[in-house]
């Protein structure tokens, strides 16, 4: 059940590996890439209390000593003064230019480890272990690496590819519910975004694959990067194509700074209504049919994943104040906003000829039905 996904970046391509077991291999996997049998771990408390002891057992089988720093969960940490405490905290273990560093957990850590080794030195390499299922098929491959500012999400960050990205699947059963159901909204956006067909084997085999089928859940993740690596092999620093991958995450990134960043709304479950909501707005345009929306609103409902915006507890910007959110999109060219719309289930392009009124009216119907 072990799977191999390369990202053929030229000098920095890597693989992505997947499957079962890979914990207890960790060590096999990072010794070829060491100066010297050291490496540096950054995690979060609750990872770190499932899942720190095995990474570090694999390691230590293979000769390699680790000095660990954990931080705590939740996407409050990926901010300015995190960044600070890991970067120094780094230079202060004596981290050095050929050493790698090994980011355990999930998006979160993902996105400021990565963009800690991308400053740390002018650039250090780092290794992804990621323990979320959003982690481990979108997070810890492609490079995007950042925070969240107090204008907005990830505005601060830099390209920075891993060397080495390990998935171990076994990781996922340990993973709340509610947090496997959000990592599962870019699963599913993935099939929205360019594969009907995966869409179509997701309508029939997601549920059997969040009650935890591990061979579904290996299949889901190869493909799922599979996809992602493509995309980023095409455009790796998004002067185009890889504007695919954000499908949903302008009204994402809008509602995750509106509810701020708190539990009321995970990014997964923001990426799920954001993508029934850009699916309305194609079918408003006239470009897709209307059952496609209804078709995802209904899988998103089928899967118990929050799908409308009533489903997002306390008060919500109206309509005006939601597209002036939406302004410090990084897809904002000119002025104008670039929007991910669809052409049907798996045929998403990138545009900036939105009407801001079509928007609004489907945000204030969508705000309407709260
Ligand atoms: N760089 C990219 O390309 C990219 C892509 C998608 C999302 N993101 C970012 O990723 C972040 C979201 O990632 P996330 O959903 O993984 O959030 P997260 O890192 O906060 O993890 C979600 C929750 O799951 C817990 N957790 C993680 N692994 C676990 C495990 N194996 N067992 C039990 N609990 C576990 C965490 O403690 C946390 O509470 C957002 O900041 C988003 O912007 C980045
Ligand atoms: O890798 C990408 O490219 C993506 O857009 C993946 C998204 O799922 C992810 O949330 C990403 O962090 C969003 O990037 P941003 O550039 O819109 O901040
Ligand atoms: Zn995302």
């Amino acid at each position: 059940m072990r799977e191999t996904v390369h990202v053929p970046l030229g000098a920095r391509a890597y693989d992505v590996v997947i499957g079962p077991g890979l914990m207890a291999e960790a060590g096999t996997f990072i010794a070829p890439m060491l100066s010297r049998p050291r490496v540096a771990v950054v995690t979060e408390s609750r990872v770190a209390a499932l899942h720190l002891g095995a990474l570090e057992e694999g390691l230590s089988a293979a000769g390699i000593d680790c000095v660990a720093l954990e931080l705590p969960p939740g996407e409050s940490t990926k901010s300015w003064a995190y960044l600070a405490q890991v970067t120094e905290w780094l230079l202060d273990q004596k981290i050095e230019r050929r050493d790698v560093v090994v980011a355990l957990g999930g998006g979160v850590i993902g996105d400021l480890v990565g963009f800690a080794c991308a400053v740390l030195r002018r650039g250090v390499r780092f290794v992804q272990v990621p323990t979320s299922l959003l982690a481990q098929v979108d997070s810890s491959v492609g490079g995007k690496t950042g925070i969240n500012t107090a204008q907005g999400k990830n505005l601060a960050g830099a390209f920075h590819q891993p060397s080495l990205v390990l998935a171990d699947t076994d990781v996922l059963a340990s993973l709340a519910p509610r947090d496997f159901l959000a990592g599962y909204g870019e699963v599913m956006k993935y099939g929205l975004l360019g594969d009907a067909a995966f869409f179509g084997w997701l309508e029939d085999n997601a549920p059997a694959m969040a009650a935890g089928d591990v061979g579904l859940r290996v299949a889901a993740v190869k493909r799922s990067v599979e996809m992602k690596a493509d995309i980023v092999t095409r455009d790796e620093t998004e002067q185009g194509d890889r504007a695919l991958l954000n499908l949903g995450h302008t009204f994402c990134h809008a509602l995750e700074a509106a509810t701020g960043y708190s539990e009321r709304l995970l990014h997964g479950e923001g990426v799920a209504i954001g993508c029934g909501l850009a699916f309305e707005l194609s079918a408003r345009l006239g470009l897709c049919s209307q059952e496609d929306p209804s078709r995802v609103r209904a899988h998103l409902k089928a899967m118990g994943l929050k799908t409308d915006l009533a489903d997002i507890p306390g008060d919500l910007p109206d309509a005006t104040g939601l597209m002036d959110l939406m302004g410090q999109d990084k897809k904002v060219v000119a002025g104008t906003l670039n929007f991910i719309l669809a052409r049907g289930i798996g045929q998403a392009f990138v545009t900036p000829d939105v009407p801001p009124d079509t928007v609004i009216a489907v945000l204030g119907d969508a705000l309407a039905a709260r």
